[in-house]
C-alpha cells in the first residue's frame, strides 16, 4: 500500500514581478515520501527555492495546489507550522541575540523539543552559544539554522542549501544530522548545488529546470538510467579492438586510451562484462584493473540540465 505523500505539489505555477511577468515555477510536480530524504537539484534560478518556500507558506501559489502533510500550508498554516522546520537563510533574527538563548528560546515553543545544548554541541557550536548573532561567522549562522529548523522535533524538515558555506566537518556533522532525523522518520527535503551530498544523503532525488521537474528517482536510478557507462581495464598493448569489438553488442566503442589501457564504452552489464573477459581469454590477454566506471549524479545533472552556465 502506497503511505500518503508527505509533500504533494500539483502543476504548480509562481510567477513573480509586474503582471507576473517571470514565471520562476512552471506546472511543477513533485512527490515527496515520507520518512525518506528528496534532494531537490537544480541550476541557479530553476525554481527551488520558490517550490520550496511555496511549501513552506511563506509564497502563495499563482496555480495548482501544493499539500504539505496533507494540509495547504497557507490556508492551514497555523496548524502546519507546529509540525514542520524551516531553515532560514538569513532574516528573522535579531542581530543582538546569542545563539544559545535563540535555540532555548525556539524549542521553548515546541511541546517536546531536542535539548537545545546537546544540538549545540552536536553541530559544534558550544564555543559560540553566548556569541551574538550579528557576530557569528556563515558557517556558524548556517549551523545555527539548522538547529533552529530540527529543535522542535518536526515531522518534516525542509533545509534549503543546508551546507552551503560550511567547512568539511561542520558538512559532515549536517549529514550525520539528517541520515539521524531520516532514521527517527523525519521526512527531509532539502535542496543543494553538491551532487555528492545528494548522493550521500538522498533517497530520492528530483532535478529541476526552468520551473519544472525533468527527472526523478533514486540516486541509482538517475545514475543508471539511459546514458552509458565505460569498462577499464588494462593488457598488452595493441589488443586487436576491431576483433574485440565485433563480440561486443551493437552501439558499443572500445578505445586504447594510452598504450595497454583500454576503454569499452556503452551499456555495461554483467553479459558485457563476461564478453569482454571470455574475448581475453581467447586471445591469452589477462586483462588487469578491470573496473566499471558508472555514471555520476554530476555527470546525470549536466547532461541533464547542460553545461552552460545560468543567470
Ligand atoms: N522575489 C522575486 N522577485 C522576482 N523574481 C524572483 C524572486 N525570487 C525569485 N525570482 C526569480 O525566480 C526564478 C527562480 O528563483 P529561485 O530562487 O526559486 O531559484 P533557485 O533554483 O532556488 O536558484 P538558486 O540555485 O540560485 O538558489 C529566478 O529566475 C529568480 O530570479
Amino acid at each position: 500500500m502506497r503511505s500518503t505523500p508527505a509533500v504533494e505539489v500539483v502543476g504548480l505555477v509562481k510567477r513573480y514581478g509586474r503582471n507576473g511577468a517571470k514565471t520562476a515555477v512552471d506546472g511543477l510536480d513533485l512527490t515527496v515520501e515520507p520518512g525518506r530524504v528528496t534532494a531537490v537539484l537544480g541550476p541557479n534560478g530553476a525554481g527551488k527555492t520558490t517550490t520550496v518556500e511555496t511549501c513552506e507558506g511563506y509564497l502563495r501559489p499563482d496555480g495548482g495546489t501544493v499539500r504539505v502533510l496533507g494540509l495547504d500550508p497557507v490556508r492551514d498554516g497555523a496548524r502546519l507550522r507546529p509540525r514542520i522546520g524551516v531553515m532560514l537563510q538569513s532574516g528573522g533574527v535579531y542581530p543582538g541575540a546569542r545563539a544559545q538563548e535563540m535555540l532555548r528560546h525556539t524549542a521553548k515553543l515546541h511541546r517536546d523539543p531536542l535539548d537545545p545544548d546537546t544540538l549545540i554541541a552536536r553541530l559544534g557550536l558550544d564555543g559560540c552559544g553566548r556569541t551574538t548573532y550579528r557576530r557569528l561567522s556563515g558557517g556558524q549562522r548556517q549551523r545555527l539554522a539548522l538547529a533552529m529548523a530540527v529543535v522542535g522535533r518536526p515531522e518534516l524538515v525542509f533545509l534549503d542549501e543546508p551546507t552551503a558555506g560550511l567547512d568539511p566537518q561542520a558538512r559532515h556533522a549536517t549529514w550525520e544530522l539528517v541520515r539521524e532525523l531520516r532514521d527517527c522518520g523525519v521526512t527531509v527535503v532539502l535542496t543543494t548545488h553538491f551532487m555528492d551530498e545528494a548522493e550521500q544523503l538522498a533517497d530520492d532525488v528530483a532535478i529541476i529546470d526552468a520551473g519544472r521537474v525533468i527527472a526523478r528517482g533514486t540516486p541509482e536510478e538517475l545514475c543508471r538510467g539511459g546514458a552509458e557507462d565505460s569498462l577499464r581495464f588494462a593488457g598488452r598493448p595493441g589488443l586487436d579492438l576491431k576483433s574485440l569489438l565485433t563480440a561486443l553488442p551493437a552501439g558499443s566503442a572500445a578505445t586504447e586510451l594510452t598504450a595497454g589501457a583500454y576503454r569499452v564504452d556503452g551499456r555495461i552489464d554483467p553479459q558485457l562484462l563476461a564478453t569482454v573477459t571470455s574475448w581475453c581469454a581467447q586471445h591469452g590477454v589477462m586483462p588487469e584493473r578491470i573496473a566499471v566506471e558508472r555514471r555520476s549524479l554530476e555527470d546525470v545533472f549536466l547532461e541533464l540540465t547542460g553545461k552552460e552556465l545560468r543567470a
